[in-house]
């Protein structure tokens, strides 16, 4: 399997298959939103998008990062968001980074969106379909986010079968920018807890999928079959 680490603005094709990494926190918080029963997360192309899904569909559930705003239900944090009950809701999710980076792949027809929570089950699910080539979309700091970085790499590594140790790659993202800048709480919309929910590894036993549906990317929750290989 051949891998390409992308940043957004350097996905110019359209790969055959596309993970899109965000730790901090994107996919972290939509990993939650499964878990406390979100049926599925729609990503929006921008805050009037969302907004406007909303006044179509009063009863979807609207989030957005940093601070809170009007016509905004939750905002992008895993801490803040894991007691909310959103079970069988459509949840509709709008970020700086890494809703615009599964944005960037919509053509591709499997996309996954990832972090550390859901390592394993995203590379179960590449190790099951055995693609000639992934593109790793690092969503962050223009491809070079450490957190997303590390964890592209880390699920690289599972998805080919080796045994990898996730310590170092763990330790890579805690020591980011995104981390630092979240323990200091100099990101809106946060909590203290956030750092050390995005760095669960495998929290979850699912993979999370995003296809178009009626023009809108939609993000569902996908199990492998595989068991893990190391
Ligand atoms: O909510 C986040 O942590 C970030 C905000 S920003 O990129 O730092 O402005 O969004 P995300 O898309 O989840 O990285
Ligand atoms: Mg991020």
């Amino acid at each position: 399997m051949r891998t390409r680490f992308l940043g957004i603005a350097e996905v110019t094709d359209v790969p055959d298959v596309a993970v899109v990494v965000d730790v901090m926190r994107a996919y972290t918080v939509a990993a939650w939103a499964f878990t406390r029963g979100a049926e599925r997360v729609v990503l929006a192309e921008s805050l009037e998008d969302a907004l406007a899904q909303k006044t179509r569909h009063p009863d979807w559930v609207t989030l957005k990062d940093g601070s809170p705003a009007p016509g905004f239900d939750l905002v992008n944090s895993p801490a803040l968001l894991r007691n909310t009950d959103l079970s069988g809701r459509t949840v509709v999710q709008k970020t700086t980074a890494g809703t615009v980076g599964a944005l960037a792949v919509k053509d591709a027809p499997l996309v996954l969106c990832a972090s550390f929570v859901v390592a394993e089950a995203t590379a179960g699910l590449l190790r099951e379909r055995a693609p000639r080539e992934v593109t790793f979309v690092v969503t962050g700091g223009s491809g070079r986010a450490e957190e997303d970085l590390a964890c592209a790499e880390y699920i690289a590594g599972r998805a080919g079968g080796d045994a990898v140790n996730a310590d170092p790659y763990l330790r890579r993202a805690a020591a980011s920018r995104s981390a630092a800048e979240l323990t200091q709480g100099v990101r809106e919309g946060s909590s203290p807890e956030d750092v050390a929910l995005c760095l669960e590894l495998d929290r979850f036993p699912f993979a999370m999928a995003a296809t178009v549906e009626s023009s809108l990317m939609v993000l569902r929750q996908v199990t492998p079959t595989d068991s893990p290989s190391a």
